[in-house]
């Protein structure tokens, strides 16, 4: 570690500082053009008349070995001191060091806290100067090099000059100097000259090159200061190592004392409480123990007055001693004899002592027991009594909730009772009224009964005749349908069914072309233009549904029909009528239907399946499926997955190109329909919006097979929801549309025109018309039973469709297909035309 004494920034022998001297050379040309630095000075050196120097001049520090303390004044003066700017290094260092030094000395004692920030700031400044110092340093030894650079090229220079002269003796001089004196005399002056003039420059060099060495000397000595000061900063900053080192301990022994403190300032708490009871009991014990003494010297007195009183006493005992000791004497006699009694009555008192003995230890047992039950009653007392107030306390706050109820229901009480008081007299007074009237009623009502019952009784004898005649009426109306029915079926005439579809929310009920609906198959509608018995028409129907029949109903009434198709007959069910008269809800149900509304598709395809389960054991049944729709005079497959195949050349029903689904069951009849039914064409026009612009035809085949007799049946179902046959002009439509209802039109005419050729029994039959009629030929022409639904619109403003359409079906009633043939083929004819 550097010592203090060699260091440029102060002396510790107490000496002037040995600041680096700057050569004096005469201001000039030579002047030194190192002016000395004010940071230097700042920073490194010593400030002369300031506490810094008292500070520097100070002990050494057993750390640093160097530094000294500061002066006290000093060191208060740094202690206050928020920031150590503008205070000399020197001063910093040494105030740290003492700081420290005082730390070392004071080990374990507690380092405050402004102490220990001080110190901190102490070395940050230090380290900050260091920085600065070492810049300087730096910037001082670079501006030397440059510095003896030029002397030693200016000495070089002086140097050739002052040799000059010497090294042109022969007079080579400059044509100036040479011109201007040319004779003997003056050339030896201009000799004499010259030579001057070189002794002066030799002076001035032999001058430069003290100046030069003195120049060299202080900047040796500058760099040996430096170098000194390198070390310094070195031992600064080992120092502040050291610094920061015990800093961090001191910290730590701060923290560690500081915890202790609060120990030991808890533990003198509880001292000082302790101390202030101790403080109170002695204060309490001097009271007594001056009482005592009091005490004490009252009873010393009665003592010494007792202690003559007893001396005179004394003499008097004497006395009474000596006569005692004579009565003595007689009494030791007495004693012997008493001592005797005594024992006697030791030994009584023994027994009597025993006898209390068990007698105490009794009582004591008794006492504990009584002692245990009386706490438990105690107890058991005490709990009661607390109960007891609860309830008391429970019933009080009832009674007075029950008497503030009491008291409002009396109000409330009172009051009605004389609302009823007031009621039951209006009461009694209207009862009165009352009897009063209904005393003469009852008398009207006993002479009316007596007249009602003789009437009833007429109306009975009447109504049983009446009842008879109806019973007769409807077994002859039963008679007559079944024989028309018979009729029909020998004559093979197609069947009609007229359906009257009920009013749909938002239609005017009251405006009506149906005039009357009779149970034998007559419809009556007017012609809403003509009123009275003339605008009526009446039209006579197999049977005809009222807008109330149920899709139940309707069915029960063709299930023989439907049935027959597993006995192999051809049936063809069809419905026909304008757009939205019910066709689709007849022949499928409404859109999404449940059961209920069911319509004659879903319900045949069920009972088909039912009555074919009910058969197995006989005859073996298999169902296929086929559904087509015709529009715009093609025939679509509705049942094609992979799209939907156009069937150009329809043979009859059987459409062989269609698809056919063999189905199990009724639910798979149901997803097929569904897929067919989503297939089929749809568009909204005016009069309906779920309006079906295709005729579409569901073809259910059966195929069966008798188990026994190896017979075979073949039987279709065909049913046909047509399209809607309403004119072109109401239904508003244009382009497309138009189109579809164009090709609608035209397929039912060419329908219309091979019916009527079938009425006339005309030996051309156009089937070919149409696609319809091409496809359901063999319903109308073979040996089919058909079935047509005519749906009509209820609604007047229907009234001339609902004409044409009964019209039509009225001509469709009367086609006569002929008898209707079963398609069983025994197991001879098969083999037959196996072998054909
Ligand atoms: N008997 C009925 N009971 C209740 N609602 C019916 C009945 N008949 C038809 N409807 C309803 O009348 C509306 C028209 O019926 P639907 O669609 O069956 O007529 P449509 O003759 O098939 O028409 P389109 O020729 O356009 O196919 C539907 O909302 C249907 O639910």
């Amino acid at each position: 570690m550097a010592s203090r004494s060699s260091s440029p920034c102060g002396s510790n022998d107490g000496s002037k500082p040995s600041t680096p001297t700057t050569p004096t050379t005469p201001r000039g040309r030579f002047a030194s053009p190192v002016p000395s630095s004010p940071v230097f000075h700042d920073v490194f050196q010593p400030r002369p008349a300031s506490y810094a120097q008292a500070v520097v001049n100070n002990v050494r520090s057993p750390i640093l070995s160097s530094p000294r303390l500061p002066s006290d004044i000093a060191r208060t003066e740094l202690l206050r001191a928020d920031s150590f700017e503008g205070q000399p290094t020197q001063a910093i260092v040494s105030f740290a060091s003492s700081l420290l030094d005082d730390l070392e000395n004071r080990k374990g004692v507690e380092l405050p806290q402004r102490v220990s920030v001080l110190l901190k700031k102490a070395m940050q400044e230090l380290e900050r100067r260091i920085v600065s110092y070492s810049e300087h340093i730096r910037n001082l030894q670079l501006s030397l090099k440059s510095r003896e650079e030029k002397y030693n090229s200016r000495v070089k220079v002086l140097e050739r000059l002052a040799l000059e002269p010497s090294e042109d003796p022969s007079g080579s001089l400059s044509p100036r100097e040479r011109g201007t004196s040319n004779s003997p005399r003056t050339r030896d002056e201009e000799v004499n000259r010259l030579m001057k003039e070189k002794e002066e420059n030799i002076m001035t060099i032999s001058k430069l090159k003290e100046h030069l060495d003195a120049t060299k000397r202080s900047y040796e000595d500058k760099c040996h200061a430096l170098e000194l000061q390198q070390l310094e900063i070195a031992r600064l900053n080992s120092e502040k190592q050291y610094a920061n080192n015990m800093i961090s301990q001191l910290q730590k022994d701060l923290e560690e004392s500081r915890s202790s403190c609060v120990e030991k300032s808890k533990m003198l708490d509880c001292n000082m409480e302790g101390m202030l009871k101790l403080i109170k009991e002695k204060e309490s014990e001097d009271g007594t123990i001056w009482k005592l003494k009091q005490e004490l010297e009252e009873m010393k007195m009665g003592s010494d007055k007792r202690y003559l009183e007893l001396e005179e006493k004394a003499k008097e005992y004497e006395k009474r001693y000596l006569e005692l000791e004579e009565r003595k004497r007689g009494c030791e006699t007495r004693y012997m004899e008493i001592e005797e009694t005594k024992t006697d009555y030791e030994k009584r008192y023994m027994e009597v002592q025993r006898e209390l003995e068990q007698t105490k230890k009794d009582f004591g047992q008794r006492y504990v027991e009584l002692e245990t039950r009386s706490e438990e009653m105690k107890r058991g007392l005490e709990n009661r009594l607390k109960e007891a107030q609860i309830l008391v306390e429970e019933s009080k706050r009832r009674s007075s909730e029950m008497e503030a109820l009491a008291e409002s229901k009396l109000r409330i009480s009172d009051h009605k009772e004389y609302v009823i008081q007031k009621f039951v007299a209006s009461q009694v007074k209207s009862i009165q009224e009352l009897r009063m009237s209904s005393f003469s009623l009852r008398q009207d009502v006993t002479d009316s009964q007596q007249k009602y019952s003789r009437q009833v009784n007429s109306l009975g004898q009447h109504l049983k005749v009446l009842v008879k005649a109806a019973d007769k009426y409807h077994a002859v109306l039963a008679d007559n349908r079944r024989l028309h029915n018979e009729v029909q079926e020998l004559k093979g005439n197609i069947r009609v069914y007229c359906r009257i579809r009920p009013f749909l929310p938002g239609e005017d009920r009251k405006n009506t072309s149906i005039e009357s609906v009779g149970d034998d198959g007559e419809l009556i509608i007017a012609n809403p233009t003509k009123l009275g018995k003339d605008g009526n028409k009446t039209f006579i129907f197999n049977r005809v549904f009222g807008p109330a029949t149920t899709q139940e109903q309707v069915f029960l009434d063709i299930q023989p029909l439907v049935r027959s198709v597993l006995d192999g007959f051809n049936v063809c069910i069809f419905a026909y009528g304008q757009t939205g008269s019910g066709k689709t809800y007849t022949m499928t149900g409404p859109n999404s239907p449940t059961e209920k509304d069911w319509g004659v598709n879903y319900r045949a395809l069920n009972d088909l399946f039912n009555i074919s389960l009910e058969r197995k054991q006989v005859i073996d049944y298999d169902v296929g499926v086929q559904m087509i729709e015709i529009y715009n005079e093609q025939v679509r497959d509705l049942l094609s997955t992979d799209g939907i195949v156009n069937t150009s050349q329809p043979n009859g029903l059987a459409v062989p190109d269609a698809t056919m689904q063999m189905v199990q069951s009724t639910s798979d009849v149901l997803d097929l329909m569904n897929l067919g039914f989503s297939n089929r064409a749809m568009s909204s026009t005016a009069l309906n919006e779920r309006s079906s612009r295709s005729h579409s035809i569901l073809t259910v085949h059966v195929h069966g097979l008798d188990k026994k007799t190896k017979s075979t049946l073949r039987g279709s179902l065909h049913l046909v929801d047509l399209a809607g046959s309403e004119r072109v002009d109401r239904s508003e439509v244009t382009g497309d549309r138009l189109k579809e209802a164009q090709h609608i039109n035209k397929s039912l005419s060419a329908l219309g025109d091979v019916i009527f050729a079938l009425a006339q029994k005309s030996s051309h039959v156009p089937y070919r018309n149409s696609k319809l009629t091409q496809v359901l030929q063999t319903s109308l022409g073979g040996h089919a039973k058909t079935l047509m639904f005519v749906q009509v619109n209820p609604d007047a403003s229907s009234y001339s469709e609902t004409l044409s359409t009964l019209k039509f079906a009225e001509r469709v009633s009367s086609v006569e297909l002929g008898a209707a043939k079963s398609n069983k083929e025994g197991k001879e004819v098969q083999d037959l035309m196996e072998l054909v």
